[in-house]
């Protein structure tokens, strides 16, 4: 039996298993012998440039014309590189016309088998891949990766522009929420607290005090006879005497100490941490200051005063009617006096 080891290939079959090969292959062989100028090309490379067998002459006039024409510069370029010496490696993307005019993207790889005495190539093989398929692929992929970068800085710029726009509309809302808010706590005529900030302001005192057990008294005061004063002198300069009132007390008052107006010519006093006796004494010298002032021409002011301290279980409400009951006697005393309840 013979062993099939032993059973070496002739070189007339080499060339017959290599024809064969080269026929079955996709890839296009080539084969350039530099001496004759002949160019050899399997049936592979015609298939895949869409071309009749061997339909073009066998030289390499043939390979230039299916270059395409924008990539014919690199080619050339990068083959003189190589077949020069300059350039070790032959191996090259570019696109081919194909014969149905399209063109098709190959990556064409080469080496020399020989060289001349003076060192040119004599002899060449090179092998024709396509790799359309891939070059798509990556177009494509460049193409969204571009798409992908103008949209995050276009994303990037929007959210930039967005959140000035936004601190913008911030900055405006907090200043029309501090003017709202202003409007809300003041009293429109003399500018000082309303009731509803005065009350609010009173509740947060009572739960001080409550917490550090500190004194807080309160001080209710009124006009006297501001009827006669608006009949007298009209109520344009009863709004002056009562805005003037205001800005006496609130001059005179400690920075701790609140002033609100209560209601018509009712204002209310806030003095934390001061007990009753302190209160009075304190109130008793914005009664004069009110007393000795000359609001206008012939007119003079006085107010009458009901004090009282906070006491455990007091609340907004007792603390304003036991005020209030103190100011009734006030009034009832004369006026122009401090009563403490
Ligand atoms: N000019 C002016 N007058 C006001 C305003 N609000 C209330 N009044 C007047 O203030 C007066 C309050 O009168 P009362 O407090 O009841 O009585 P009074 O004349 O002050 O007398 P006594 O309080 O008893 O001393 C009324 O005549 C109201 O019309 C205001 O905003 N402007």
């Amino acid at each position: 039996m013979t062993n099939p080891e032993d059973q070496k290939p002739s070189s007339h079959d080499d060339s017959i298993r290599l024809h064969y090969i080269l026929d079955i292959i996709m890839e296009g062989v080539w084969e350039w012998d530099a001496n004759t100028g002949q160019v050899k090309r399997s049936p592979g490379w015609y298939r895949m440039l869409n071309y009749s067998q061997n339909l073009f002459p066998e030289n390499v006039l043939t390979w230039e014309k299916v270059i395409h024409p924008d990539d014919f510069e690199t080619v050339m370029h990068h083959f003189e590189a190589y077949t020069s010496g300059k350039t070790s490696v032959y191996d090259i993307e570019y696109r081919c016309i194909k014969g149905d005019g399209d063109f098709l993207w190959i990556r064409d790889q080469g080496r020399i088998v020989e060289r001349s005495s003076e060192g040119g190539a004599t002899f060449m093989v090179g092998a024709h891949s396509d790799i359309h398929e891939l070059k798509l692929a990556q177009a494509q992929l460049q193409a969204q990766s571009g798409l992908l970068d103008q949209g995050k800085l276009t994303f990037e710029q929007e959210v930039e522009k967005r959140t000035a726009e936004l601190t913008q509309v911030n900055l405006e809302l907090a200043k029309n929420l501090k003017k709202i808010e202003r409007l809300r706590d003041t009293d429109y005529l003399t500018s000082v607290y309303n009731r509803h900030k005065s009350e609010t302001e009173l509740l947060n005192e009572i739960a001080r005090s409550k917490r550090y057990h500190s004194p807080l008294s309160v001080a209710l005061f009124d006009i006297d006879e501001f009827k006669i004063i608006n009949d007298s002198f009209g109520h344009q300069n009863g709004d002056v005497v009562l805005q003037k009132v205001s800005q006496l007390v609130i001059n005179h008052i400690r920075e701790t100490d609140t002033l609100g107006r209560w209601g018509g010519d009712e204002f209310f006093i806030i003095l934390p941490g001061v007990s009753l006796l302190e209160a009075v004494t304190s109130i008793e010298k914005i009664r004069s200051l009110i007393a000795s002032e000359k609001f206008g021409e012939n007119l003079r002011v006085t107010c009458s005063f009901g004090v009282t301290e906070y006491g455990v279980g007091d609340t907004v409400s007792t603390l304003y009617k036991r005020t209030d009951v103190a100011l009734y006697k006030a009034k009832h005393a004369g006026r122009n006096v401090v009563v403490h309840y």
